[in-house]
């Protein structure tokens, strides 16, 4: 895989990783804004319910007292209106109780305390009614403040109750929202190390990939690349009719070269043939070494003719090195055996072993010297 392609699937994996964040972020920002709504509004209206159902009892109380001060002027419209206000929202209060979280055994005897004041509304618009008639309203305040103590004391009760619900569902909510966040989180860092892995793995697989295609000494191809480019390139030759040439080059002599300067010489002149070989090549011909001291070119879209002038073009540079590029002072020459294929039918095997037999003939005719297939 190219530098390129590597790069692609980074960005791939970065934008998928990206999305993925935003996604997280977009869920638990739109979860939290609705649950804290949510959260909230199930226990305002409740809220608002209660506190509104709270201004009655003080409402009875100033009326009562009112009504204490000057009991001439007796104020019987607001008071039967505050009577039929207070059960009605007695019984807001009740079902927004009963539709609530709240555990029913914290509110149930709050709300039979204001049943039960409720229940005493009737007796208590009686002794209103006996106003008109003059009588003195000592039977009414008494009852009247018996039931707005009552009330009072069950609604702050209900209001204190409500309060500590939501203030302890806010909680529960936080905590929530807050472990909800690291669990995204740490998925999030789980993904982006899977992400990360699989690039490292995928990197360190195609290093290896190239490795098992390259020669360590020159950094040409190896044998393996030459069957892989070869098979490619014979492909495409048998397609588009252009004739595909190979050359077979094979060092004179090197076995006395080796034994003269040593191995590690040897490698040295290995490598310096190898670049004057790949500096006389073009960029789309495949230089690869096949063996110790031999090598392979493949050249796409190249005739006999053609094949045959970069062979010779090659013996005479590799004849002329001298020894500060060859890092020995000795004389170097290279054997080549060529082959052209264009024929349909014709395999690359076949190819091969033509430019081999070639190669086999130039060694047998003196060496230094190019023979065509
Ligand atoms: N320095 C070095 N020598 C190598 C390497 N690979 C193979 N050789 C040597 O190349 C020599 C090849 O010898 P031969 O196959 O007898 O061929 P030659 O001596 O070149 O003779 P002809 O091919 O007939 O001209 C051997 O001595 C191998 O040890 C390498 O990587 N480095």
């Amino acid at each position: 895989m190219s530098q390129r392609q590597h790069r692609t699937l980074s960005w791939q994996l970065a934008l998928g990783f990206t999305l993925l964040a935003g996604v997280c972020a977009l869920t638990i920002g739109f979860y939290v804004v609705n649950a804290r709504q949510h959260v909230g509004a199930n226990y305002t209206a409740l809220v608002a319910d209660v506190v509104r159902a709270q201004q009655h009892p003080v409402l009875l109380r100033h009326t009562l007292d009112r009504l204490q001060e000057s009991p001439e002027r007796a104020p019987e419209e607001r008071l039967g209106n505050l009577l039929w206000r207070i059960p009605q929202h007695i019984n807001g209060v009740s079902h927004g109780l009963t539709r609530s979280q709240l555990d029913p055994a914290e509110y149930v005897p709050s709300l039979d305390t204001l049943h039960q004041a409720a229940a005493q509304l009737p007796e208590l618009q009686n002794r209103v009614d006996e106003l008109q008639a003059g009588v003195v309203p000592v039977e009414l305040t008494r009852l009247g403040y018996e039931i707005e103590n009552e009330m009072a004391r069950a609604y702050s009760e209900l209001n204190e109750l409500i309060h500590v619900a939501a203030a302890e569902q806010r909680i529960l909510m936080e905590r929530l929202t807050w472990a909800i966040g690291a669990l995204v989180l740490l998925v999030l860092i789980v993904v982006g190390g899977l992400m990360l892995a699989l690039l490292r793995l995928h990197r360190e697989r195609e290093a290896v990939k190239r490795l098992s295609l390259v020669d360590e000494l020159t950094g040409l191809g190896n044998r393996r690349y030459l069957k892989e480019a070869a098979d490619r390139l014979h492909e495409q030759s048998l397609r588009n009719g252009k004739p595909l040439s190979i050359a077979l080059l094979d060092l004179d002599l090197f076995k006395q070269l080796n034994d003269r300067l040593g191995h590690p010489t040897g490698d040295g002149v290995l490598k310096a043939f190898a670049n004057a070989v790949q500096e006389e090549t073009r960029q789309a011909d495949i230089v690869s070494r096949i063996g110790g001291e031999e090598f392979c070119i493949l050249m796409p879209d190249t005739s006999s003719e053609g094949a045959f002038e970069v062979a010779e073009r090659i013996r005479h540079r590799i004849a002329g090195l001298t020894a500060p590029t060859l890092g020995a002072s000795t004389m170097l020459t290279v054997s080549l055996g060529l082959a052209t294929g264009q024929k349909q039918g014709s395999d690359f095997d076949s190819l091969y072993s033509r430019a081999d037999k070639a190669l086999y003939t130039a060694k047998a005719n003196g060496r230094n010297c190019t023979r065509i297939a």
